[in-house]
């Protein structure tokens, strides 16, 4: 008798045996949106009728655009994410063309559209909202992860109206042991050498130190936070420009201002993140650690403990 066609399994996070699942596990509805290498559709898993977002990579496309790289970046990092302020990932799997991401639906869009819709958002909104960023990062940067592309496009909003941050291809995993290989690249990098990267983030929230010397750190997340923060308040980014190269020279040359109405407590969080040192940031280790960056007059108030608990404020 033919042996049982069984469906390979795999050892999920809490160590049990888990089916590994096949597109014709899932019901594919609309499609949620377009990446440059990805579709992301709504899904429904049929034995349990949950509701996920599903992203379908080609793999001839990829591999056409030399970016596997990130796909194992992507799925390597977010498979060590498991926390309320991160998009979850549930499954993944392959067919002949295509790579499969079952992730949490974030149904309720990207920060992005509420800022452009709203114009921008009031203290309490900011704070609150901000303060998930902070607690997203202290987490991700206690995971030894930097982003490194974190802007208001890749935070998206779950049904809760609480923040889900995605889009982890770009992020970077520090090495845990001072020798031995670079975990990325794959390459030995001896002591000192450290390979140039070429990823640099979206141009309106990369910070200097990735501009000048191609090096990022959990510092440069920190920048792209005192970018969001400005633009809740304010309703646009700080540094901006026609081209590229205007945005990165405002930013080398930390040439910006504050619009009439930025209150004095606001401005001065922003002042401590915008700083052009990556060692200078409140919230660095060098500048107190993320205890400090709360303990700022801007977060006044915030529960720390259980944002992910707490009711959000009605965006206004
Ligand atoms: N888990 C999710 N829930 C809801 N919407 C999502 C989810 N993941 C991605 N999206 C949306 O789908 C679209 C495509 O996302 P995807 O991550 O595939 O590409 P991208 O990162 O936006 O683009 P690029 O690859 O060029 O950076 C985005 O608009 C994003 O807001
Ligand atoms: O890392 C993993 O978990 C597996 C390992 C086995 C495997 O074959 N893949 C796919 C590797 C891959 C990456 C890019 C392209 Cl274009 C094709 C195949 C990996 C994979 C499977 C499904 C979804 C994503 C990934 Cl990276």
């Amino acid at each position: 008798k033919m042996a049982e066609e069984t469906t390979p399994s795999k050892l999920n996070r809490a160590g049990s045996l888990q089916a590994k699942r096949k597109p014709e596990d899932f019901i594919f509805g609309k499609v949620i949106g377009e990446g440059s290498f990805s579709t992301v559709i709504l899904a429904k898993e049929v034995s349990t009728d949950k509701q996920y977002a599903i992203k379908v990579l080609d793999k001839q496309h990829i591999i056409r655009e030399n970016k596997a790289q990130y796909v194992h970046r992507e799925k390597s990092v977010l498979s060590k994410l498991n926390h309320p302020f991160f998009v979850k990932l549930y499954y993944t799997f392959q067919d002949k063309d295509r790579l499969y991401f079952v992730l949490s639906y974030a149904g309720r869009g990207e920060l992005l559209d509420y800022i452009q819709k709203l114009g921008s958002f009031d203290e309490n909104c900011t704070r609150f909202y901000a303060a998930e960023v902070v607690s997203a990062l202290e987490h991700l940067h206690g995971l030894g992860i930097i982003h490194r592309d974190l802007k208001p496009e890749n935070i998206l909003f779950n049904e809760q109206m609480h923040i889900q941050i995605t889009d982890f291809g770009s992020s970077k995993i520090l090495k845990t042991d001072q020798l031995g290989e670079d975990s990325q690249d794959g390459s030995q990098v001896a002591p000192g050498q450290k390979r140039k990267n070429s990823f640099v983030g979206t141009a309106q929230y990369v910070s200097p130190e990735v501009l000048t010397s191609k090096k990022a750190y959990y510092s440069s997340d920190l920048w792209a936070l005192g970018c969001i923060i400005y633009q809740l308040l304010s309703g646009l980014p700080p540094f901006r420009g026609g081209h590229e190269y205007q945005i990165f020279q405002k930013i080398t040359k930390l040439e910006y201002e504050f619009p009439e109405g930025f209150s004095p407590t606001a401005r001065d969080l922003v002042e401590k993140l915008l700083v052009l040192e990556p060692e200078g940031r409140l919230g660095c280790e060098e500048m107190g650690g993320f205890d400090k960056l709360k303990k700022h007059p801007f977060f006044e108030g915030v529960d720390w403990s259980n944002l992910s608990k707490q009711k959000p404020p009605q965006l206004v």
